[in-house]
């Protein structure tokens, strides 16, 4: 689905040693991996190559089977619709409700949000924000704006799920509950990723479902430690 190739990235002038290098790793579908690192390493980076937000320096990265290098800016598109990307700072639109907000991916896809309404309300009710349906992004919690998030993120239907620190500004609670959802969605059968420094999630997550735990550190990825 996703496949590295001895990536390279830095987002430095050519010639100066890149933030990222030597990364090769497929994202096989229906995998579960954690992405971890100290602050500044390159998760984000490494999530925005997954996504096709970045080309490499170095290397090839293939999305569901094509080479991104020989992509048009179109290909592109229409790639990144196959992976829902669940951004660290979740910015939504202030003035339009949580609802316009979570369909905005299908009416820039084109789509028809009153086609989609059925699909939008069971959606809102699944990450558990049927009531705040109306809500305004000002007036929603750290936990809601994150499942706010995680609701765009899974509008279209990806295939894949990349979530970058989605429990960064929530309790453990809620953090639990949102590996919930996360877990259930890989569970249906959703490739997922997710970037984060809690090691007490990665723990929690290891004893309900089978992930790969990956370390980046001096721009390198590696298998994390046993204590993982
Ligand atoms: N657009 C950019 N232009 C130049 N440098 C950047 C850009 N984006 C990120 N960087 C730099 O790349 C490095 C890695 O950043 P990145 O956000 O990928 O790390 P991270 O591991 O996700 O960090 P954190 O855990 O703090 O979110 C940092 O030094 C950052 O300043």
């Amino acid at each position: 689905m996703i496949e590295l190739e001895n990536v390279a990235y830095g987002y430095g002038a050519k010639g100066d040693a890149p933030l990222l290098r030597d990364l090769s790793l497929t994202l096989a579908p229906g995998s579960f991996h954690f992405l971890t690192g100290p602050s500044g390493a390159g998760k984000t980076t490494f999530l925005k190559l997954c996504y096709g937000a970045l080309k490499p320096t170095q290397g090839q990265l293939r999305l569901f089977g094509d080479d991104v290098a020989a992509m048009p800016r179109d290909g592109i598109a229409l790639v990144r619709r196959r992976i829902g990307v669940v951004h660290q700072d979740c910015k939504f639109l202030d003035h339009l409700p949580v609802i316009d907000n979570i369909a905005l991916p299908l009416t820039v896809s084109g789509q028809v949000m009153e086609d989609q309404q059925g699909n939008l309300d069971d959606l809102l009710t699944w990450v558990g924000l049927g009531a705040r349906a109306h809500a305004f992004p000002p007036e929603l919690s750290g936990g809601e704006r994150q499942r706010a998030a995680l609701a765009r993120a899974l509008i279209l239907s990806p295939e894949v799920i990349l979530a970058d620190e989605p429990t960064g500004n929530v309790d453990w609670e809620m953090s639990q509950r949102l590996l919930h959802l996360l877990i259930a969605l890989n569970g249906m059968g959703k490739t997922v990723m997710i970037a984060t420094h809690d090691l007490m999630l990665i723990r929690a997550a290891k004893a309900q479902v089978q992930a790969r735990v990956l370390r980046l550190s001096g721009g390198v990825l590696q298998a994390a430690g046993a204590d993982l």
